[in-house]
């Protein structure tokens, strides 16, 4: 493989000719702009340099095999890496960055899920708490998640002993100390060095289950390792189990492909996820996505040259951008048949809106559906995962029981977990709140997010009157405010059976 020089990779750095450093080897990456899901302004910016440190941020070092052929230019001469440029400073002012002025509250500060994301902004660069914290549109979807846990109030019972309670409880036969886990979470790189396994770490210790992302920052195989290394050093005593959520690969070649080492690498359920055939409107992340393309004096560039089939100049991805051959807009159900075929274990479809898609799930043989609109990420008011239960409560009550259901988004205080579960979910997810505390405080953040949560839990449990989650009945809260507000079939000629 030919040696490069220094001084000429630093030559290549503009958007006619754009050469970067990865892992001592030279690419070529010119042709690659307009296609790089994470936006072409990131690449620019790093261009003539070596690359590998952001680069490692943002996903594993594999992803270079992604590049077209005739990429590879050749490997960097290692004695003149001092002639490569040095990185240009952004110019455009961040609208806010982190607070660094701000001290890290001490941990034991932190006593509610409110009080991670406080912590983290003081400490997160600009760019990773766009990424966290984005919604979609206006952000009414994310509103409206947050607001329904709200709307739905408690009916106590007293006087029951509530002296001991017991919060377990099982996701397909895998029995955790808590009703919630670790929402799947993308590109976690850009919130901790560490990354999904520093996740891992802090889950693996206080024995909740994860669902671990697609487009994480470390492999499949890598956070599993992490799992297991973590359980070892517990003499394997964490009832802890890793699941997977599932991006169907455009390409049927790769998406087997990653079934398989799913599958190789011991994860015990895979959740596909089912609101994303294209990604939604992240509108703090075009704000950025602009920024930093001005920054690099991609204003000039008409337009129509960004527009790979009419997308827009600043290509929409994965926390705000395209991810190119990853999303697949052409699933439809009849694809459940061929996943079904190359993976025996439990199949939860993620991001089911509707009483008629729940059902259509059970129709197909799914093991369980996750209510949930991506964390208001995703469509534009779209309904809140509460409001979807109590539709299917409503109109399909037949598959309570009979599927497992689960529930994310906007989830901030432990006992309104016990909220879904009253009214027949198996289980609830938890995306943000993780997400700060592993930025401000690594693996510690997560165990201690755990313990805020379930403590407000087994408090909720007491004072509702209950000891074990399987006395958690619909007549302990009252739902009438979503009830109301429900979608009603326009033709009264539908019968509503409802049984709250
Ligand atoms: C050289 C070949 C590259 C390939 C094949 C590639 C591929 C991808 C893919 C598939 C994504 C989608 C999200 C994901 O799966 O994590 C992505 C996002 C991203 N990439 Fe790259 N990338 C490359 C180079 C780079 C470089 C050199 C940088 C920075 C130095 C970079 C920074 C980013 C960023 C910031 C995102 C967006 C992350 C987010 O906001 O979610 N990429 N890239
Ligand atoms: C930063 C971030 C990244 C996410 N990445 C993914 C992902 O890669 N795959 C996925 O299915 N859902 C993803 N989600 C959605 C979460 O799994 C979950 O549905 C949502 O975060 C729950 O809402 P909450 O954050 O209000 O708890 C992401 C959410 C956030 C906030």
């Amino acid at each position: 493989m030919a040696a490069v020089d220094g001084a000429e990779v630093a030559r290549h750095d503009n958007r006619k000719s754009c050469w970067i450093v990865l892992d001592s080897k030279v690419y070529d990456v010119t042709n690659f702009l307009p296609n790089h899901p994470g936006g072409a302004a990131i690449i620019l910016k790093n261009a003539g340099t070596d690359a590998t440190e952001e680069f490692k941020k943002y996903h594993p070092l594999d992803y270079v095999n992604d590049l077209p052929k005739g990429s590879l230019v050749g490997s960097i001469n290692a004695d003149t890496l001092g002639k490569l440029r040095k990185k240009k400073e952004v110019n455009a002012a961040p609208t806010q960055s982190a607070d660094t002025d701000k001290e890290i509250p001490h941990l034991t500060m932190c006593v509610s899920c409110p009080d991670f994301e406080k912590a983290a902004r003081a400490v997160l660069p600009h760019k990773s708490i766009v990424y966290a914290s984005t919604s979609a549109n206006s952000g009414l979807s994310l509103k409206t998640n947050l607001d329904d846990w709200g709307h739905i109030n408690f009916r106590p019972r007293v006087m029951r002993n509530v002296g001991d309670v017991d919060s377990r409880r099982s996701i397909f036969g895998h029995t955790s100390q808590y009703p919630f886990y670790i929402s799947p979470m993308g590109t976690l790189g850009a919130i901790h060095p560490e990354a999904e396994p520093e996740m891992v770490r802090g889950a693996v210790r206080k024995g909740a289950h994860m669902v671990v992302s697609t487009a994480s920052t470390k492999t499949s195989e890598q956070i599993m390792q992490a799992y297991a290394d973590e359980q070892k050093r517990l003499n394997d005593k964490s009832p802890t189990q890793l699941f997977y959520q599932y991006y169907m690969p455009v390409d049927r070649k790769k998406a087997i492909e990653l079934i398989h080492i799913v599958k190789k690498a011991g994860y015990k359920g895979i959740w596909i996820t089912v609101d994303t055939p294209v990604l939604g409107k992240r509108t703090a992340d075009r704000v950025l996505q602009a920024e930093e393309a001005l920054s690099v004096g991609l204003d000039e560039e008409s337009t129509a040259k960004w527009e790979a089939g009419g997308e827009n100049a600043f290509a929409p991805a994965m926390g705000g951008r395209v991810v190119s051959g990853q999303l697949s807009p052409h699933t439809t159900w009849e694809d459940l048949a061929w996943i079904r075929k190359e993976w025996e274990g439990p199949i939860v479809l993620k991001g089911i809106q509707t009483a008629d898609d729940a059902k259509l799930a059970f129709e197909y043989g799914c093991d369980g559906i996750l209510l949930s609109n991506h964390g208001g990420r995703q469509l534009h008011t779209a309904p809140s995962a509460l409001m979807t239960l109590v539709e299917i409560r409503t109109y399909c009550p037949e598959i309570i029981g009979k599927i497992e259901i689960f529930l994310d988004g906007g989830l901030r205080d432990g006992s309104d977990v016990l909220k879904a579960l009253c009214l027949g979910a198996t289980a609830v997810g938890v995306g943000r709140p993780f997400m700060y505390a592993l930025a401000a405080y690594g693996s510690r953040g997560v165990e201690r997010c755990i313990d805020v949560l379930a403590d407000e839990l087994t408090l909720g449990m007491r004072l509702l009157g209950v000891t074990a989650l399987d006395q958690l009945k619909p007549e302990m809260v009252n739902a009438s405010r979503l009830l109301n507000e429900m979608w009603r079939p326009e033709s009264n000629s539908i019968s509503i059976k409802s049984r709250l």
